[in-house]
């Protein structure tokens, strides 16, 4: 039942209920709380929204409006939306799916706020599925995209509930009101971390359809003359096919061992919460925060270029494409808005500067911050060795966080606040943030490919697909590695040729590639990806099947276009 849910999940909004209320449940319930609701929502008992999220605030979670007032009288938190902006607005399936959801709200006893916790609310009855008493519920409309999922809004009147619905693994309100303080006042942030770590496969997986659907098509679809009077070649021929739609592939394998990775982090740093280990979670929450921010952009982008690079019928509803796209545009507001995401990085990269600028030896994804920096020298590098491509990009990452650091302690030192100076230098330290992003993937990626037990022949394959990645970033971030000499001119020129012999190597194995991501039709749901190549014939079974030739004269033709014809043939 729980698995055909899932499967449901894009059509009533039951997706949040699996990656946000039930994760909720499992990183912040006690495990009374747990015995209560965990096996309810596993088994889709009960079916529950994330809402965090108001119409007036969804970055700061600290200025969320909506309140859980303790009543030591009577045991319960009373719940309520003080203001319009502070209505629940956004989480998926609060519309008209979910009967519970996990409510952010600020948390008052006694008179003090002590911000933003989690709480347990039943919003609709399990009886008849109406809103509970002062609770007002409703879709927001329609999105760019995933309109199968209600997105709702919700308003509470002072919804009484006990003292038990606050989720308190952390943090605690004890029967007469005393609040209890967590290890870490971020912890009620937890499930976030998580949910923004698995959209980095949420980005592979997207760009891998993508790129499937876009590399395949390009077998099917044959276009123009390479050479007078020969046949019309594979558009996957051309050189510009490939340099559009192999940076993408490479990318979807480095964004898939890059989620490897985080879920490997992730499991372990929360193990280590688990036995009061708080050390790990600001590196999990920065490379969450960065890696989210990262994946989701490149992937959002890179699904348009795998549209462009179909032509017309990339620009179809039956290609695919189009869905893609809406879906990952949202993974990069949604979890975190990306800009707030990767300053959150920086954030953590201008504090690591500052300690390694101490004297101390930094560790984890910023190790080589404190390495010390191979002076820039001239050219020569050998531009296809995996060593110097991921040295490359450390060194720009490091250049370019230490840039954004000084020139934010330059701010400083000219009487500027620390917030003043952060703000004003808040453009250098994203694109250093993402420098570092981007050194972290290519470093994985490398490591990946030369570690992971597969047979020779593949692990060539892999690599030509890494330094393809790595080349790729390096020419298209040339001025970035050229700025203080570390590349030369004759490097990026080493690096542009190279990237052509990797266009050419990768052509061979490009649709294997992408048939090994093993995705079925059913799940790629495009006319153009389609495993068998059968493209046109489906194409035009697709077409036929439009609303709009259900009759061969539209009913528009008689209430508009005939009287308009008839009217302007009458001026004649
Ligand atoms: C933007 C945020 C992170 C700001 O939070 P705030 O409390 O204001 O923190 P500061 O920026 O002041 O930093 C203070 C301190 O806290 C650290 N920190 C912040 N967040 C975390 C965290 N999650 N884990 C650990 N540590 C954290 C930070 O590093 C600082 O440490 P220092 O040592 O430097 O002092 C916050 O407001 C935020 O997370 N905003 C984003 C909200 C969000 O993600 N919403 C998602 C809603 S659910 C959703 O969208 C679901 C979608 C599902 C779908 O569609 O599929
Ligand atoms: C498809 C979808 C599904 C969603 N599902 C859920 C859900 O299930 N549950 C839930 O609770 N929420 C959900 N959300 C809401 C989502 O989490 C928020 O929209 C997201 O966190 C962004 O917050 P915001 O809308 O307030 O954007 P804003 O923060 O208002 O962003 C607007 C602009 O302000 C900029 N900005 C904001 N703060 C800063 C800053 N400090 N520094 C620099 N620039 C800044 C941003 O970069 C952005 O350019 C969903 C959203 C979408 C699109």
């Amino acid at each position: 039942m729980a698995a055909a849910l899932q499967t449901l999940g894009g059509g009533i909004g039951i997706t949040l209920h699996w990656i946000a209320f039930t994760p909720t449940i499992e990183q912040q319930a006690t495990e009374e709380q747990k015995k209560k609701w965990l096996k309810l929502a596993q088994d889709v008992a009960i079916v529950g929204a994330y809402a965090q999220t108001e119409m007036g605030h969804g970055t700061f979670v600290r200025g969320l409006e909506t309140t859980a007032t303790y009543d030591p009288s009577t045991q319960e938190f009373v719940i309520n939306s003080p203001t319009l902006t502070s209505t629940k607005w956004w989480p998926g399936g609060l519309g008209k799916t979910a009967n519970h959801a996990t409510v952010m709200a600020q948390l008052y006893t006694r008179g003090k706020c002590y911000g933003p916790h989690n709480f347990m609310v039943q919003i609709r009855s399990l009886e008849n599925h109406q809103p509970c008493p002062g609770v007002t519920l409703g879709d927001i409309g329609p999105k760019m995209e995933s309109n199968g999922n209600d997105n709702g809004f919700a308003r509470f009147d002072h919804v009484r509930i006990p003292r038990e619905n606050m989720l308190m693994k952390f943090a605690r309100v004890e029967a007469d009101g005393t609040y209890v303080q967590p290890p870490s006042s971020k912890l009620a942030y937890s499930n976030m971390v998580y949910l923004r770590g698995t959209f980095v496969m949420s980005a592979a997986q997207a760009l891998a359809s993508a790129t499937t659907i876009a590399v395949r098509y390009s077998c099917v679809r044959r276009q123009s003359e390479m050479k007078p009077g020969e046949p019309e070649p594979q558009i996957l021929e051309y050189q510009t096919q490939q340099y559009k739609l192999f940076p993408q592939l490479a990318a979807a394998y480095a964004f898939w061992f890059a989620s490897w990775f985080m879920t490997q982090q992730h499991g372990s740093i929360t193990g280590s919460m688990e036995k009061g280990d708080m050390s790990g979670l600001a590196e999990l929450h920065a490379l969450s925060a960065g890696l989210k921010s990262y994946t989701t952009a490149v992937t959002a982008r890179g699904i348009d270029v795998c549209r462009m690079a179909c032509g017309g019928h990339g620009y179809s509803h039956a290609s695919g494409l189009p869905a893609l796209f809406g879906g990952a545009a949202a993974l990069c507001t949604a979890e975190g808005e990306n800009t707030v995401m990767m300053l959150q990085t920086a954030r953590y990269l201008v504090k690591c500067f500052a300690q390694s600028q101490a004297g101390k030896r930094l560790t984890g994804t910023v190790a080589y911050l404190s390495a010390v920096q191979p002076s820039p020298v001239a050219g020569n590098r050998n531009m296809s060795d995996l060593g110097t491509l991921v040295a490359a990009f450390q060194h720009r990452a490091a250049r370019m966080v230490r840039h954004a650091a000084m020139q934010m302690q330059g701010e400083m030192q000219k009487g500027k606040a620390r917030e003043d100076a952060w703000n004003s230098c808040s453009v250098l330290l994203i694109k250093a943030a993402e420098a570092h992003v981007h050194s972290f993937v290519v470093r994985n990626f490398a490591e990946t490919v030369q570690t992971v037990e597969v047979d020779e022949s593949v692990r060539a394959v892999l690599t030509s697909l890494c330094q393809l990645y790595s080349l790729y970033g390096i020419t298209e971030h040339a001025g970035d590695f050229l700025k203080d000499g570390y590349l030369t001119g004759r490097d990026i020129d080493a690096a542009s040729s190279h990237l052509s012999a990797m266009l050419a190597r990768v052509r061979p194995d490009a649709v294997a590639l992408v048939d090994a991501f093993d995705l079925h039709d059913k799940i790629l749901r495009s006319v153009l990806g389609r495993y068998d190549g059968r493209v046109y014939e489906h194409l035009y079974e697709w077409a036929k099947k439009s609303p709009l030739n259900k009759s061969e004269v539209h009913e528009s033709y008689y209430k508009y276009l005939q009287p308009f014809l008839k009217s302007n043939r009458a001026k004649l």
